[in-house]
């Protein structure tokens, strides 16, 4: 394959004006200075009510075989007239950053930080856009999958995205994502092997077209396979599918498992009531009804209120590309920068907008729990020194409407940013993956009832602490004054 050489790295999966602004840091003598970006997003995903953190197995990869190879270094050679001084800093390089991150399955929200970056300022830019890359489309799919999960409450849900997917990676990182957020297998083999889900699928049409008969072709799969699900809308669900699976069912007896038959058209509410009859009154009462077709959330709680007789979910094309919303948003913000005299110097984007203005200063989250109802009341963001654990109570009010406040008593406060790398060594031990699937399922049982709801949910509360808010005002005013200054 001619695009990819033997020495492949990801070192160049980053934006050119990343390792342009790494050149005038390293030219200027500013390479090394310690910095702090902080990742967030401004919007929940689908107006949900909570997303659900995914994309730190694949970041911590990433960091750890952060390098640039020598075709990297030749690649930039001939392409840039970047100084070879500078190639040789880029060749030398060695990821060094501390990084913290909400874990894998951690429920989190807008405008508040979920993974942090800190160390050489060169280092922490080089990282931006794959760190984003990585958190916008994982964090979007385990949100968008825990969203179907919530609507199917205890049914089966199968991943069948793959062939609809935005490439190959997409599929594979994905599916991990879906599984995360509560999807129970997956067709993609590759994806089940590489992280142990469960593989499962049914069979194509085209078994059907080949044999161009139903029960010719449901009769060659059951000859050849123990555990039958036959695909039944071929022809005519009701009149040749449904009957040639039973006829198939009755002739092989316990030669096959007889699991059951999927429907992939037509009206599922209607169909599956009347293939329910069917296989009931052909004493197959066990027979599971799979159903796939552009289903969501939306349509399978419509489904489910219409009573449709489906045990089994099978969604593809609206899960994996998050058809709905196709990006979290997710941002990369420098908060705080070491100036000329060594000491931390907390910065500021400002805007118009203020949903857009940045907040100043390296932080911490905090999830704020009752301790008698062990529920959540909000995140509680504050700047790094601060710990809330320390406070008998906590007064939390919106960092927009301050006049929307609250005081918490008998509390207690989880820091949610843990560290994963400190000065490039990787110090977090990965839980397994099934433990991040329980730990994502005991947090959405844990959460209140108002802010899982499907449409329309309660904002959940992201407050900044007293002191992280007057050190923004004191910035924003400062910053202002300044431009004024200059402006005159
Ligand atoms: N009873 C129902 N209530 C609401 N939505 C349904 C119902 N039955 C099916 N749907 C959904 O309606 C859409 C129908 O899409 P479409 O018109 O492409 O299906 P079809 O024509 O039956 O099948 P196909 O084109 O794949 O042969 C799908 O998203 C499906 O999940
Ligand atoms: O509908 P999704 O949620 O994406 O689920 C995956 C779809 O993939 C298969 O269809 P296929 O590729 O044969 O296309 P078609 O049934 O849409 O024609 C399967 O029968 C599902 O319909
Ligand atoms: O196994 C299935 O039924 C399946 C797999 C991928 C896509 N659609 C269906």
């Amino acid at each position: 394959m001619s695009y990819l050489r033997p020495d492949d790295s990801l070192a160049l999966h980053t934006d050119l004006y990343q390792l342009n602004m790494m050149k005038t840091y390293w030219e200027l003598g500013r390479a090394d200075r310690n910095a702090v970006f902080e990742c967030y997003f401004r919007n929940m995903p689908f107006k949900n009510g909570y997303a659900v953190f995914a994309g730190l197995e694949r970041l911590i990869d990433y960091f750890q075989q952060l390098k640039f190879s020598e075709t990297d270094i030749d690649y930039l050679r001939e392409t840039t007239n970047y100084p070879e001084e500078f190639l040789t800093y880029l060749k030398n390089f060695k990821f060094a950053c501390t990084v913290r991150s909400a874990v894998e399955g951690e429920l989190v929200y807008n405008h508040e930080p979920i993974v942090q970056v800190e160390g050489p300022l060169a280092h922490c830019q080089l990282v931006e856009t794959a760190l984003l890359n990585v958190v916008n489309y994982q964090t979007l799919i385990a949100t968008k999958a825990a969203r179907i999960r919530s609507v199917v409450g205890e049914d089966l849900i199968m991943e069948f995205g793959s062939r609809r997917a935005q490439e190959m990676d997409a599929a594979i990182w994905g599916t991990r994502a879906a599984y995360i957020g509560g999807f129970d297998s997956t067709s993609n083999v590759r994806a089940a092997k590489m992280f142990g889900i469960p593989a499962s699928g049914t069979h194509a049409h085209s078994l059907v077209q080949v044999y161009q008969n139903d029960y010719e072709a449901f009769k060659a799969y059951a000859a050849t396979h123990k555990d039958c699900v036959f695909l039944v809308d071929t022809y005519d669900t009701l009149k040749s599918g449904v009957p040639s699976a039973i006829r198939v069912a009755n002739e092989l007896g316990n030669q096959i498992n007889f699991l059951g038959v999927r429907i992939d058209s037509g009206d599922m509410a209607y169909i599956s009531k009347k293939v329910r009859k069917q296989l009931d009154e052909a004493g197959y009462p066990d027979a599971k009804i799979y159903a796939s077709n552009d289903l969501d959330e939306g349509t399978i709680l419509n489904l489910k209120m219409q009573r449709a007789k489906i045990d089994v979910w099978g969604v593809g094309t609206k899960l994996i590309t998050a058809y709905d919303q196709p990006t979290l948003g997710a941002v990369y913000k420098l908060v705080s920068i070491e100036n000329d005299e060594g000491k931390m110097a907390d910065t500021i984007k400002l805007s118009n907008n203020a949903e857009k203005v940045s907040t100043p200063g390296k932080k911490q989250v905090w999830r704020i729990t009752q301790k008698d109802t062990q529920k959540s009341e909000g995140d509680y963001v504050t700047l790094w020194h601060e710990n809330p654990n320390e406070l008998e109570e906590l007064y939390m009010f919106h960092p927009v409407y301050t006049y929307i406040n609250k005081t918490v008593h008998n509390f207690e406060a989880r820091p949610i940013l843990q560290d994963i790398f400190v000065k490039g060594e990787l110090v977090y031990q990965s839980p397994s993956l099934q433990e991040i699937k329980q730990l994502a399922k005991e947090n959405h049982d844990n959460l209140w009832e108002e802010y899982k709801r499907d449409l329309n949910p309660q904002l959940y509360p992201v407050d900044l602490s007293q002191e992280a808010y007057d050190h923004k005002m004191r910035i924003i005013d400062r910053v202002r004054s300044e431009v004024r200054r200059k402006d005159k």
